[in-house]
């Protein structure tokens, strides 16, 4: 039966999926990044340093110094299209829908800057989806990701009258299809170039160590990822991949040992040559591309290394998105049968 003349119009249902990054500067110069820097380190839970003092410092020395340094390591590795983090992650979401068929339709969202969180669920609400999935791209939990993309779906539903039912997909970690797909793209990333490295480093991005003391589970996640992989590799990796953490920020502790610190160290003990690779990131950025393939590899050859491959992160390759469709379909059971 037709609704009556006077009823506010009803759409097909579908399935919504949302996928969510950190988000990016929109251009590599300095008032784009002072905006990101502004909104990303803001957030209480990326630095849990009372606003009180913090603001002051943020506002008074940080965002007058930071934005300048940074604007010029985004420019290095800033694509035709954009931020490589953007880039990439517009083309996992379509890669993802051409898989996913006409019932489901999957969108991108970055926690910070845009196109932001509040209006990708709207317009997928006003689309029909009234069954929302949001997949945070972070394989490892922590609350200065994870969390974050939850508080701000929370603060997005708390407005809305009809809001759509909405899952997460889990930190996938340890998933099965995320560890092959890492392993698998090292076992490419090793036949395509023409040395053998002496040891694989895999780099996560870094975080304060007291995060670790509060419970958070990101270290514990990071070593299991990269024991997984290690045993996925052990016919053609003999030494276990040795782990670090990169991006130190502030003057607090962070979690050991800082990838710059073992690219340093490790000419000294015979490694000359490595292969880097960084199972924490989704996609490439900055912080793969700038700080790993680029300045990591002069670390490492000014300490005397002489070999340095950086393997890419999975990005929208045939495996990344084979892997994301395995991890968003087991989400989705009960809804899509
Ligand atoms: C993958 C997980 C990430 C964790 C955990 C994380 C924690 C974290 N980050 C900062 C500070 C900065 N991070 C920056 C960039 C950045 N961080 C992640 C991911 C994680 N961060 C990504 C994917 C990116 C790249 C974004 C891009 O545009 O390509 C930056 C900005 C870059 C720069 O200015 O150097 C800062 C700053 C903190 C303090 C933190 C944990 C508490
Ligand atoms: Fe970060
Ligand atoms: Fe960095």
């Amino acid at each position: 039966m037709a609704p009556p003349p006077d009823h506010p119009s009803v759409t097909e249902p579908r399935i919504g999926v949302l996928l969510v990054n950190l988000g990016t500067p929109e251009a590599p110069d300095v008032p784009a990044l002072k905006r990101y820097l502004g909104e990303f380190l803001s957030d209480p839970r990326v630095v849990e340093i009372p606003q009180l003092i913090w603001q002051p410092l943020l506002r008074g020395v940080i965002l007058n110094t930071r934005p300048k340094q940074s604007a010029k390591a985004y420019a290095k590795v800033w694509m035709d299209e954009g931020s490589p983090l953007m880039v990439y992650t517009k083309r996992q979401a379509e890669a993802l829908g051409k898989r996913m068929g006409s019932k489901v339709l999957v969108d991108f969202a970055m926690r910070y800057g845009n196109p932001n969180i509040p209006d990708r669920l709207r317009h997928l609400k006003l689309s029909g989806c009234d069954k929302i999935l949001i997949a945070p791209l972070y394989p490892q939990y922590s609350g200065a990701t994870t969390a974050t993309v939850v508080d701000k779906v929370g603060e997005t539903l708390e407005r809305m009258r009809h809001q759509p039912t909405v899952r997460y997909l889990a930190p996938y970690y340890d998933h099965d299809a995320h560890i092959e797909a890492v392993a698998d793209s090292v076992r490419e990333g090793l036949t395509g170039i023409d040395f053998t490295p002496d040891a694989v480093i895999t780099s996560f991005h870094g975080m304060p160590l007291q995060t670790l003391y509060d419970g958070d589970p990101y270290h514990c996640q990071c070593r299991k990822t990269a024991r997984l992989v290690s045993e996925k590799l052990r016919d053609v990796i003999s030494e276990p991949l040795i782990v670090s953490f990169q991006s130190r920020f502030g003057r607090a502790k962070w979690l050991d040992p800082a990838t710059e610190d073992t690219l340093e160290q490790i000419p000294q003990k015979g490694i000359k040559k490595v292969a880097v690779v960084a199972p924490g990131f989704a996609v490439d950025c900055v912080e793969t591309l700038e700080e790993i393939a680029i300045e990591g590899e002069e670390q490492f050859r000014e300490a005397g290394g002489e070999r340095f491959a950086y393997i890419p992160c999975l990005n929208d390759s045939e495996r990344s998105i084979t892997m994301l469709e395995k991890l968003v379909r087991q989400e989705l059971a009960g809804w899509l049968d």
